[in-house]
């Protein structure tokens, strides 16, 4: 896993060790974590309140029914958030009224190429609906080789990492790249390459050697949940067995309860079941995404903070030449995008539930982002978001690699 000399970024380059308020500043803590077998550090938990019957607010605020389906939001909810953004009354020319708006991503390449120049880039991608398209059974989300050979040529250019809800094992076993980082259970799991002091900062953060025999660091804050994400795991296979189409993944420090297959009249029951799981372990959370509920740790880490993680171990944090892009599709990525402001380059690619409007925006963002739904962008960044259409979206085969494939014609 080491990387290539020839990256514009030199990162392996261990410089003077961080500060602790510098590194509280990325993370968000007060301090280190607490060692294997101790109680987790108060500090990382999160407080997320709870009915008694353990939902979440964002699920409670509008119905656990209506949550589950927002997560991938129909052409209906695409229609009402453009309309009311732009008051306009016909969702056709609200539609294309909102692509003159926010352009074509590959005709703005120059302006973009423009920004990035000078710049270090660092990459840092989702899987699933980003290299993969999304199918029925989450085995076969196969990425393409094409896919695979453009992301192979862009790690030589500039660090590349995959951050995904997945399990580190099972991203890699799809990807299998050894050229790339990879942080797996929503960033809980993070493979990345050695420096000290972020070794010596964090206690879960241990020396350890990849496939290839290099030393890496292996980061994984959520440790102590390993039992309980497996008795979990267990309690929910056994507990769905009888709803046809539910299917119960083990994502190592999470688990995925998937619905997609389900017959929307059972989708009660497949909620039903995680609850009565859940509400037995108070220290687990519920989160949902693409016709997916997620269980994990409540711990004040997600995919925000692996790419800071990541950023630092690769020395590239808080410098100004670095332009980090990120390129995800899901609600979990949302977390991600929050981290990057000031001048970084922001992508979004977003999917559509009934595959007919697809987009990918790619915001050169000045501010932290808010995002309330799907999609409203801030007035303020009008003239810096850039859209890729329907015809390059990951389930037409052909996916963001365009994009890539400019970034690296810029370099
Ligand atoms: O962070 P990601 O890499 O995007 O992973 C998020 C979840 O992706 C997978 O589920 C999604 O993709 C499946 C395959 O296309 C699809 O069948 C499912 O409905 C989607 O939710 C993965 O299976 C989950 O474990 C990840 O958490």
């Amino acid at each position: 896993m080491d990387l290539k000399s020839n990256h514009n970024a030199p990162v392996l380059t261990d410089s003077a060790p961080l500060s602790k308020s510098r590194l509280r500043r990325y993370h968000g803590l007060t301090l280190p974590y607490s060692p294997s077998g101790a109680p987790f550090s108060p500090n990382l938990l999160l407080s997320i309140p709870r009915r008694k019957t353990g939902v979440l607010d964002d699920v409670r605020s509008c119905g656990w029914l209506d949550a589950m389906k927002s997560s991938s939001p129909t052409h209906k909810k695409f229609a009402k958030d453009i309309n009311h953004e732009l008051s306009a009354p016909d969702p056709e020319v609200a539609y294309r009224t909102w692509l003159l708006k926010y352009p074509s991503a590959l005709a703005s390449f120059e302006q973009i190429a423009n920004f990035a120049k000078g710049k270090r880039i660092a990459l840092f991608l989702d899987y699933d609906g980003t290299l993969s398209p999304i199918v029925e059974n989450p085995d076969n989300a196969f990425m393409s080789d094409d896919m695979r050979s453009i992301v192979k040529e862009v790690a030589k250019y500039f660090p590349t990492a995959i951050i995904s809800g997945r399990s580190r094992d099972k991203v890699y076993e799809f990807v299998g790249l050894t050229e790339l980082y990879y942080a797996g259970s929503h960033g809980m799991d993070i493979m990345g390459p050695v420096k000290q002091s972020v070794t010596d900062y964090h206690q879960n953060c241990i020396k350890s050697t990849d496939k290839q025999g290099n030393e890496v660091n292996l980061f994984q804050p959520a440790r102590e949940f390993l039992p309980m994400i497996d008795e979990v795991f267990s309690s929910l296979v056994r507990i769905t067995k009888d709803i046809k189409g539910a299917t119960v993944e083990n994502n190592k420090f999470c688990v995925s309860v998937h619905y997609r297959n389900v017959d929307q009249d059972n989708w009660i029951s497949v909620w039903e079941c995680v609850q009565d799981v859940i509400k037995k372990y108070p220290r687990l959370r519920l989160t949902h995404g693409r016709k997916v509920l997620e269980i994990r740790p409540t711990i004040n880490w997600d995919k925000g903070k692996a790419l800071e993680f990541l950023l630092e171990s690769l020395d590239l944090s808080n410098c100004d030449d670095v332009l980090p892009i990120y390129v995800g599709d899901d609600r979990t990525d949302e977390d991600a995008f929050k981290v990057l402001r000031g001048e970084e380059l922001w992508l979004w690619h977003f999917l559509y539930q009934n595959h007919r409007r697809k987009a990918m925006r790619i915001t050169l963002s000045e501010t932290q982002q808010r995002w309330t739904g799907y999609p409203k962008p801030e007035k303020r960044w009008e003239s810096k978001i850039f859209v890729v259409y329907d015809d390059v979206c990951v389930n037409r085969g052909r996916s963001i690699d365009p994009f890539i494939m400019n970034l690296l014609a810029a370099r």
